[in-house]
């Protein structure tokens, strides 16, 4: 029989974290040895990889904890600007052999979806976002919406088309969404919402919309599980599930 791998959950009494102990007590090669919140002592019990779904402002120290005590991580939490990949980038240069996955989202869907909208940017000069998230979010916009309107917008540099203009001079503060990149990404949030995305492309006479719904936590589960088992084969920092999934 094959050693189950060995995993610690930070932020187990969570939204996710709870929902990943189930999921990891539910699978059939590997085991909780940890299961952490904001006020436990941070004894990881002989993890060999950590789930991080805890908040952007304590993530990096979770990162560092693990990295130094040579844990592999798999992490969910969002808030993982260029400057804070490229800092986990340099502690994993001195620690060959360990493996970090970072994504925006775990759910195959909201994965496919980014990669359509990727796919449908070149052929489109005018996009926007909308994401829908439930009122306890700690941060807007989404992980997820960053993470498409950055794919949107290489993909348009790469074809070389230029974002579309509107005629809109005059607005209330924050009418128009907030700015990522060139993207234009509104923010809504109300009880009742899990976790939605509408990306909606326009062009004379037609517009395309690509929408994913996560309409429970559970959705995301798969894509942690497969992440857990993958990041123990990946040596280094690599970020989106889409690298994992090959798409
Ligand atoms: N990538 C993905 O697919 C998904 C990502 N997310 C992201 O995951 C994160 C968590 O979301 P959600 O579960 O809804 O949030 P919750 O607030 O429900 O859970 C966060 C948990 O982390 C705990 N926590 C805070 N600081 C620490 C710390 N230093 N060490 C250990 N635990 C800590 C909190 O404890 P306390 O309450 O005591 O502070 C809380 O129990 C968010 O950034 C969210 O955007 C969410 C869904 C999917
Ligand atoms: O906070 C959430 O709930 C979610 N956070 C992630 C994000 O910010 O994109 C992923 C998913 O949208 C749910």
């Amino acid at each position: 029989m094959t050693d189950l791998i060995r995993v610690g959950v930070l932020g187990a009494r969570g939204r996710m974290g709870a929902t990943v102990v189930k999921a990891v007590e539910g699978a059939s090669d590997m085991e909780v040895v940890a299961a952490i919140d904001a006020d436990d002592a941070r004894s990881l019990n002989g993890a060999q990889v950590i789930v991080d779904f805890t908040h952007p402002d304590a993530v990096m120290d979770n990162l560092r904890f693990a990295i130094d005590n040579d844990v592999h991580a798999v992490v969910g939490t969002t808030g993982m600007s260029e400057e804070r990949l490229a800092q986990v980038r340099e502690w994993l240069a001195a620690k060959p052999g360990l493996g970090v996955l970072i994504a925006p989202n775990f759910a195959l869907g909201a994965v496919l979806a980014m990669r359509f909208a990727q796919q449908a940017a070149r052929f489109y000069a005018s996009a926007e976002i909308i994401e829908l998230h439930h009122n306890r979010k700690a941060d807007a916009p989404s992980g997820t919406a960053g993470h498409t309107a950055q794919m949107i917008a290489q993909a348009r540099k790469e074809a070389g088309v230029t974002p579309g203009p509107d005629a809109t001079t005059a607005e209330l503060a924050g009418a128009r969404g907030a700015l990522v990149e060139d993207v234009r990404v509104h923010s809504v949030r109300l009880p009742g919402l899990i976790a939605h995305e509408e990306i909606l492309f326009g062009a004379e006479g037609e517009t395309l919309t690509i929408r994913h719904d996560s309409m429970d936590r559970t959705s995301f589960m798969p894509g942690v599980l497969l992440g857990v088992r993958e990041v123990l084969q990946r040596p280094g920092l690599t970020v989106g599930l889409e690298n994992v999934l090959s798409l």
